[in-house]
């Protein structure tokens, strides 16, 4: 089996590598890469077809959520544009279509966990442009798996934990968030439950084509996430000093973009279609937090 990765470098398409290698040979290609810009759809409908792949897994997007509201364009085109272009060629191969979406999709209302099939309200330019993604996937006929996510973590790249893990250690006092809620995910999670969901796709059949709701379980607010963070650092290096966290409403955090309050996600679907166990959302956060601190 051939797989054509986009995006290699971002947190998950770093993890993708390590994964997929599991299930045949896979073509990985960065922003750099000839026919790797999603913002130049040509070239990239040009390097599909050149590899002729069986699986497309696009770990590519635009993910600066407050930018995206001073860059709706750019967002669009590599979050709704690109994935339609390779959703055409997918189906002209009859290959499988991975890719990403997020809780973002919705407007955090209520407190139930989001199912795949309740409505969509998007609050932020990047959450639009990842809802036309999913939308035009969908409309293609292409076999796809769309995996909805949220709040991605890992030891290669930027994100919410690793900016904790500074800040925390360099100041005395730090404010969260509290009344958003959702489950923080690692990137090596989501790459491996990717793979043992692929592999089910590629030797069953299209019925597993579809859009499945896929975090670690539980849940947290940003402020509970940091919080345990930086316990869990502290638990493994007694004498780091680490900050005071302290919970604060979100109207206390401007932002350019505005975030859902209720970003829970259902993913009782992907369990039982898939059979896989996707394990408390804390198991993952310590074992980078463990990672992150061994390579200082
Ligand atoms: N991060 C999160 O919290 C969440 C992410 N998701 C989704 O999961 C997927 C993976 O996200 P994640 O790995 O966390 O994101 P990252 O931001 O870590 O990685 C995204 C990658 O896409 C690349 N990229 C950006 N623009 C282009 C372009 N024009 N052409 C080619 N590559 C480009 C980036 O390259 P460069 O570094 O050069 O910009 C980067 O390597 C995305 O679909 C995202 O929307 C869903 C929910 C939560
Ligand atoms: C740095 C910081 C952030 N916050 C808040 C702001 C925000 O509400 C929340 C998270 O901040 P971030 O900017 O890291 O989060 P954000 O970039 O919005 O993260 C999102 O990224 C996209 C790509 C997704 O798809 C989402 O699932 C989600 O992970 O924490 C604080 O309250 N205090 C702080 O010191
Ligand atoms: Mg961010």
């Amino acid at each position: 089996m051939k797989i054509l990765l986009f995006g290699k470098n971002g947190q998950l398409g770093w993890e993708l590598q390590r994964s997929l290698a599991l299930l045949g040979e896979v073509v990985a290609l960065s922003r750099e890469d000839p026919g790797g810009d999603l913002a130049q759809p040509e070239a990239l409908r040009q390097a599909v077809r050149a590899v002729a792949p069986d699986v497309i897994v696009n770990a590519a997007a635009y993910t600066a959520v407050d930018l995206a509201e001073r860059e709706p364009q750019q967002a669009e085109a590599i979050n709704a544009l690109a994935p339609q272009v390779l959703a055409e060629e997918a189906l002209s191969l009859d290959a499988w279509l991975v890719h990403y979406s997020t809780d973002y999709v919705f407007d955090g209302s209520g407190n139930r966990p989001w199912r795949e099939d309740d409505a969509t309200a998007p609050l932020s330019v990047y959450g639009s442009s990842k809802l036309e993604g999913e939308r035009r996937i969908r409309a293609s006929g292409a076999k796809h798996l769309i995996l909805r996510t949220s709040w991605v973590y890992g030891a290669h790249g930027q994100n919410f934990l690793k900016t904790m893990l500074r800040l925390g250690t360099e100041r005395e006092r730090l404010t969260v968030v509290d009344d958003q809620i959702g489950a923080p995910t690692g990137a090596e999670l989501l790459a491996d439950a990717t793979a043992h969901a692929l592999r089910q796709a590629t030797l069953g059949s299209a019925a597993f084509s579809g859009l499945y709701h896929l975090t670690a379980s539980g849940e947290a607010s940003w402020f509970d996430y940091a919080r345990h963070a930086l316990a869990s650092a502290h638990a493994i290096d007694p004498a780091l000093r680490i900050a005071n966290v302290e919970p604060i409403p979100t109207s206390a955090y401007p932002t350019p973009a505005r975030r859902p309050l209720n970003s829970r996600l259902d993913t009782s679907h992907f369990q039982q279609i898939f059979g896989l166990h996707l394990p408390d959302w804390r198991q993952g956060v310590d074992r980078t937090v463990t990672e992150l601190l061994a390579r200082r």
